[in-house]
């Protein structure tokens, strides 16, 4: 008659993976530092927070149609067979119903609170990730993770957008940030994760060229990256306390590339995987720390 209790609160548990709420938390955070970089006073501040909680919906709702579109793959990689809609503990309608709420009502937020331009990069960020790359370009090419990194690359552009209601330079260089840093952050999972993603079809580097390839094209975007790191400092959007801290990081990422580049270990993989996620954790927060120094000074 009654459902117990721990059923309802473990579908909460479910839906909520199903937004990928790790991930999107470090987008929020990069879409917070585009709005905090583009702050005209504080008086905007309900607006931004709803703004923000208007992107962290979408983002999530293009999450949740990622696993709804993959489900079938998942079900064939170890470490997405553990997925609500795998196991069957969410279903499919239940899970498009969750979707669309979740990004209309994201869509909803933006266009009332921020702006229209930031509600339209938001929808086509959207598309981007959930339709294209999911849909169209993972199961196509190995550069499925360079085009598509574009949506992801957008979040700070989102934010700034929202504050602004325009883009601009320093908007495009903290798209760069995120767009060059893609590849190598998925790479390195690619490598350790690859006998997953031969199991799926998935034409990831690592399947279609090889490890030794990836290991070199990783290294690559690493020294891609840290010049792309320069841009800020090079246009006056950030000072000297920026540039220390990416110089730091920069240079942990290139020496664990170089290190994954010559001995292959997987475990170097693993490290480089999980230091790119503090790289760009750090690397977003010395811009906002930068800025805050500057305003005290
Ligand atoms: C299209 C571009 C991207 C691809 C293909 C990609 C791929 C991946 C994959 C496969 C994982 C492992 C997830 C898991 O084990 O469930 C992951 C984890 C993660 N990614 Fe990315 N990623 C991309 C973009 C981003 C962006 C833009 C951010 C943030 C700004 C991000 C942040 C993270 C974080 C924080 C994790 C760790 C999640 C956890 O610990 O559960 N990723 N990524
Ligand atoms: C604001 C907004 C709409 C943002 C959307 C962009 C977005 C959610 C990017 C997330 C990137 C991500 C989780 C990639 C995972 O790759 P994958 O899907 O190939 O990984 P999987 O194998 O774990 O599913």
């Amino acid at each position: 008659m009654f459902k117990p209790i721990y059923a309802s609160s473990l579908r909460l548990a479910d839906l909520w993976a199903l937004g990928k709420p790790r991930v999107v938390a470090l987008i929020v955070f990069c879409a917070a530092v585009g709005a905090a970089m583009a702050w005209p006073d504080l008086r905007a501040l309900p607006d931004v927070l709803a703004s923000l909680l208007g992107i962290a919906l979408v983002a999530m709702g293009a999450a949740a149609v990622n696993c709804l579109v993959e489900r079938n793959r998942d079900a064939e990689m170890r470490r997405t067979q553990g997925r609500p809609l795998v196991r069957g503990t969410v279903t499919v309608t239940d899970a498009a119903l969750y979707a669309a709420l979740l990004t209309l009502s994201g869509l909803w937020l933006l266009a009332r609170y921020g702006n229209w331009l930031a509600c339209a990069l938001t929808l086509a960020t959207f598309f981007g990730y959930a339709v294209i790359y999911t849909r169209w370009l993972k199961p196509a090419t190995p550069q499925n993770i360079v085009i598509g990194g574009a949506a992801g690359a957008m979040p700070p552009v989102l934010g700034w957008a929202a504050v602004s209601g325009t883009i601009s330079a320093e908007a495009a260089v903290m798209f760069l940030l995120i767009y060059t840093w893609t590849p190598p952050h998925f790479w390195a999972l690619a490598l350790y994760r690859q006998l997953d993603y031969e199991k799926a079809g998935l034409p990831m580097l690592p399947v279609t060229h090889g490890a030794a390839f990836t290991r070199q094209t990783i290294l690559l975007y690493a020294v891609m990256l840290a010049a792309v790191c320069v841009l800020p400092f090079v246009i006056g959007m950030s000072g000297w306390l920026y540039m220390a801290i990416a110089t730091w990081f920069n240079a942990g990422f290139i020496l664990r590339s170089i290190r994954l580049y010559r001995t292959g270990d997987e475990a170097i993989a693993r490290d480089l995987f999980r230091y790119s996620i503090k790289y760009l954790a750090w690397v977003f927060g010395a811009l906002i720390a930068d800025r805050l120094l500057f305003a005290l000074l």
